[in-house]
This record gives C-alpha cells, structure tokens and sequence, in this order.
C-alpha cells in the first residue's frame, strides 16, 4: 500500500513536470509570433527615425543548396567589415552572392534605382543604362526612373525581361547645385507615389559607369556608401558642413564617415524619411540664406550621423574614374567618369 502511494506520487509528480515544460515552450512560441508581429505594426506605422533592421524577413534558403564553408576565422583582415553600430560594412570576400541570390531571388522584390539627367547630364545616360544592365542587380526586377528635362534625348536602350525605364520631365536650372539638390525633393515625391509596388530603392548620379557585381549584397534598411576620397583622413578633415548655423553642421569631434551624395538606398519607407528631411533641412537653410557645403550630399551625412545606416557599402560601390585603385578595393563595382565640370555644367 506504502509502495502505491509512493508509486502514484511519483507520476504526478512527472505528469505535473511534463505539463510545466509543456507550458513554457507554449508561452515561449507564443512571445516568438508576438514579437513579429509587433515588427510589422512599427512598419507599417513608420518609425520616428530610421530603425536599424538588416533583414526585414527570415533568411530561408533552398534545401541543399551548396556554397562554399563560412568560416569565422578566415577572411578580409586588411578591412573593417563592421561598423561600431554593427551595421555590415559590404567589400568584396566578405558575401556569397550565390548564396544571397538563393535568399532573394525567390521573394520577387522590386528595385528601383533612381538617376538625373538634367542638361548637359544626359549624354551620360546611355553609359550609365547600358552597363547597369549588365551589373546591378541583374536576375531581379529593376525599374529605372530617369528624370531629365531632355526627355526626346533619352536613349533606346534594350533592357532584359523584368527591367523597365521610366522617364519623368523636370525643370531645367541654371545652377548645378540645385540640380543636384532638389534631387531629393523628387525622390521623395517618387516614393510617395510607389506605394508599396517597390521594396528597395538606389538612388544613383548618372556621371557613373557600373564595372562590377552590384546585387542584392546591397540591400538593407538605411543603406549608405562611403565616399572613396575620405576614407583614409581622420574625421576633421572630412567635407562636413561647418557652419552652426546651417542644419548640416556637423560639430568638430562628430561624425562617422563622410558619404557620397552620388548613391544611397534601402527600404522605401526609410529613403523617403532621408529625403524629406534632407529636403526641408535644404530649404530651411535656403530660406536662412544659407547653402551647405556641398548641398544635399552634406545633409545626407548629417542625417546619417543621427539614423545610422544598417549597411553600408565600401568604396567598391562608388569610385571614381581619376583615382587610382588602392589595394583594399579588390574590385570597382561603380565609378565616377572624369569629366569636364566647365563643358557640362550651366554654371561654374
Ligand atoms: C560621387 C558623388 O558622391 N557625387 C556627389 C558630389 O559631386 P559630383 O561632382 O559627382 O556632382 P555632379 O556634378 O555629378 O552632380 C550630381 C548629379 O546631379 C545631376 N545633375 C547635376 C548637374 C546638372 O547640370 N545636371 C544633372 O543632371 C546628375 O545626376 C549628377 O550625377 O557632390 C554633389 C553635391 O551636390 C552630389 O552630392 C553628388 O552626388
Ligand atoms: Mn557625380
């Protein structure tokens, strides 16, 4: 009888254990589906700043799929690979882009890339088009927006299955500058007008030629580049706006890298957020008198030196043509060409 009792309390005692483990791993799923959830609410929402998300969705590959052994202890050691904010900074050797084509390829993402060809600016166009076809993101769905007040001018260019080109007209400007500027206030018109057709987007200059690989390796929230000619200087040297008065400024001891201008991207929720502000930032300052230093390019990098970029690209992404290669760039995906300022600019 004493035996029973012991032997029942024993399975109990088990029944109740089994129950408890079933409990908790309950509970724990349940937080797990809770907790995406609330991601997508803060996005569709629309965060307050940019959100540092590198993956908005779970990395899911095909079964069997081979590449090549990751390893944690070889690799890029002439470079930095990741910023203090752990935002991956993307140089040749540090991805697989068969194994990133195997992630993305299959969820049918949109690209857009946008580029200006005002003026003299669109006898670049046709460079910038031809060789992007072979280059950026080449497999996906690419749809290019060319803003131009030469819309007759824009030339034939044959694109794959998949890729468009759309032209919107512009007005003409007498000054550079605000060519260049005003970029951001009709990026963030574009964006207000894609909806949600568009995932990503690039915002490219058309005095460039695509030479390499530019893929989905690219692809992140807030996405930025490193300008080629400052990664070496110490931050004091750096272009920043100095001046207190203008909204780029950018305090001496501040700052991160200095930025191109000339390229910059990510999830269209956030470049609309970088537009809008660099765009207001622009015009406050222009009301005020006052043109930062290097226009939108200067409050591009005052943006993101408070809404840090989730990724952002080595100089591999933008170089330029008169430069010779340094040795850590082991491939030049887009460059700058050389050109003659006083032959295309309107003004000088
Ligand atoms: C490589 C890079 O980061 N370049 C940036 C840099 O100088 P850049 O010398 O590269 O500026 P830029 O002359 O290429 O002008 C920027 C872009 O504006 C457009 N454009 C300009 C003038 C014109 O008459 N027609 C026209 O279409 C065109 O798309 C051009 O690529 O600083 C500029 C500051 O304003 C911009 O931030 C550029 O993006
Ligand atoms: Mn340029």
């Amino acid at each position: 009888m004493h035996l029973l009792n012991g032997k029942i309390v024993t399975v109990i005692l088990l029944l109740a254990l089994l129950l408890g483990v079933l409990y908790c791993y309950i509970f724990q799923s349940y937080r797990v589906v809770g907790s995406f959830e609330q991601t997508d609410v803060t996005q569709v929402d629309g965060p307050p700043q940019a959100v540092i998300r590198t993956h908005d969705f779970p990395l899911v590959v095909p079964n069997h799929l081979q590449y090549k052994q990751p390893s944690i202890l070889q690799g890029r050691t002439d470079v930095v690979t990741v910023t203090p904010w752990l935002a991956p900074v993307v140089w040749e050797g540090t991805f697989n882009p068969v194994l990133l084509d195997s992630i993305y390829r299959p969820r049918n993402i949109t690209v857009a890339a946008t580029v200006f060809a005002v003026g003299k600016y669109i006898k670049f166009l046709k460079d910038f088009l031809e060789t992007s076809e072979q280059h950026f993101f080449v497999g996906f769905k690419v749809h290019v927006y060319v803003f131009t007040d030469r819309a007759q001018e824009v030339p034939q260019v044959k694109m794959a299955a998949g890729r468009q080109l759309m032209v919107r007209s512009v007005p003409s400007s007498k000054r550079w500058q605000e060519i260049s500027a005003r970029r951001m206030e009709m990026i963030q018109t574009l964006i207000e007008e894609l909806h949600n057709s568009t995932d990503y987007i690039f915002c490219l200059d058309v005095d460039s030629k695509f030479h390499g690989h530019w893929g989905a390796e690219s692809l992140g929230s807030l996405v930025a580049v490193i300008h080629p000619g400052y990664y070496r200087d110490d931050r004091s040297r750096f272009p920043y706006e100095r001046r207190p008065t203008s909204r780029a400024y950018i305090a001496p001891g501040e700052g991160d890298f200095y930025y191109c201008g000339g390229a910059f991207g990510g999830r269209l929720q956030e470049v609309h957020l970088l537009a809008k502000t660099c765009r207001a930032n622009f015009e406050a300052d222009a009301k005020d008198g006052i043109e930062a230093a290097w226009q939108e390019e200067s409050h591009l990098n005052r943006y993101m030196w408070t809404n840090k970029p989730s990724k952002v690209l080595s100089p591999e992404y933008l170089w330029q043509d008169f430069k010779s290669r340094n040795p850590e760039v082991h491939i030049v995906r887009f460059s700058g060409v050389i050109k003659n300022y006083a032959e295309i600019r309107p003004n000088v």
